[in-house]
């Protein structure tokens, strides 16, 4: 249900908003039939559809289970429950892309699995997931509109880049005829800079496929086939070399600005130059945020507490490395990353 639209003015690059929808296609269809009223709707006009992914007060604890034979049962402590995240807020705008980083163990790919709506509901509050203001009311509701990549991609070695492509969408978009899933994967491919290895078999370990940075630009097709409007991704860039890894990234900016789509990833150490396509960063410390915002804005955090960026390091790396000093130092307004 489209419970409020905003008239857009093209004149004025308006940002659209949409409070409640079950899924992009409801969203996207609401949005045509609006446009529809007059004028008749234009591809620019649904590009300007933004998204705002909001996190409020996101806590997260797991109590580890494990089944044991009873006779050893005695001999085992009794798990204790794990607290992940803690009170984690930040926002994410459409277009941009927004950065979690964070030494490893930190919660990342947790906080990124729980808001695609993969953890069950009975272990968090999807509440604390707003989009657009309003609050999710499933993982179900959040797993339609988000789309997540993995760190590890789930890909079949034998069968070709468009085959692999057809497969998610023979079950992604299930309401489509079979040309219009061809056209989605054309379209797709050609966003993705795939064409070349259409008929390429994406291969393994062993057998010698298409390249690390293709496969993960596959794995993020697979995810995207059914063009979510938020895209979360766990360590896009991890196992590829640099110049791969610069590819990604700079794919997803320019895919991100392209659609509006908003799109958060998690991120090891990224390299001078993919720090230019990333405007803002989540900074987690042990599951709490320390730092959200800019580059400059860091080093101005920094700076202010007497610390002082060595030459050789850039804000970025200096807060990881010295993640235990800076902790504590919680920028309060969660509103820094949206610039609100
Ligand atoms: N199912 C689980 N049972 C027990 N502990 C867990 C479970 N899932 C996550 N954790 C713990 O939660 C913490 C956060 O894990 P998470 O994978 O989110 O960290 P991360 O920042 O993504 O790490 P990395 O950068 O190494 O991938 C870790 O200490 C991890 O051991």
């Amino acid at each position: 249900m489209v419970s409020c639209i905003q008239q857009p003015s093209v004149e004025e690059d308006s940002v659209i908003l949409f409070s409640t929808f079950n899924s992009p296609e409801e969203y996207y269809t609401s949005a045509s039939s609006f446009f529809n009223s007059s004028p008749p709707p234009q591809s620019h006009q649904l590009s300007r559809i933004h998204f705002e992914l909001s996190v409020r007060n996101l806590s997260y604890t797991i109590c580890p289970n494990r089944s044991v034979c009873p006779s050893f049962s005695h001999l085992m402590q009794k798990p204790k429950p794990v607290n992940i995240l803690k009170s984690v807020s930040f926002d994410a705008r459409g277009s941009e892309i927004l950065a979690v980083v964070g030494p490893s163990g930190t919660g990342k790919s947790s906080l990124l699995r729980i808001i695609s709506g993969r953890v069950k509901d009975k272990d968090f509050d999807p509440k604390s997931v707003l989009i657009n203001g309003r609050c999710m009311a499933s993982t179900a509701q959040l797993r339609k509109i988000c789309g997540f990549v993995t760190q590890e991609d789930n890909l079949l070695p034998l069968l070709t880049v468009k085959e692999t492509l057809m497969f998610s969408a023979k079950f992604r978009l299930k309401e489509k005829s079979s040309k219009e899933r061809e056209e989605r994967v054309g379209s797709l491919m050609h966003e993705l800079g795939l064409f070349h290895v259409a008929n390429s078999f994406v291969g393994d370990e062993e057998n010698r496929g298409i390249s690390g940075g293709e496969r993960k630009r596959v794995s993020i097709g697979v995810d995207m086939i059914h063009d979510p409007p938020i895209l979360l991704l766990d360590e896009p860039t991890s196992g590829l070399d640099s110049t791969s890894a610069l590819q990604v990234i700079e794919l997803l900016s320019s895919m991100a600005k392209a659609k509006q789509r908003t799109v958060v990833l998690s991120i090891h150490q990224p390299s001078y130059r993919i720090l230019q396509y990333i405007p803002n960063f989540l900074i987690l410390s042990r599951g709490s945020v320390v730092h959200i915002g800019s580059l400059e804005s860091l080093e101005e955090t920094i700076t202010r507490l007497g610390f002082q960026v060595p030459l050789q390091l850039n804000a970025l790396e200096f807060a990881m490395e010295s993640y235990q000093y800076i902790r504590g130092c919680k920028i309060q307004n969660v509103h820094a990353c949206s610039g609100k």
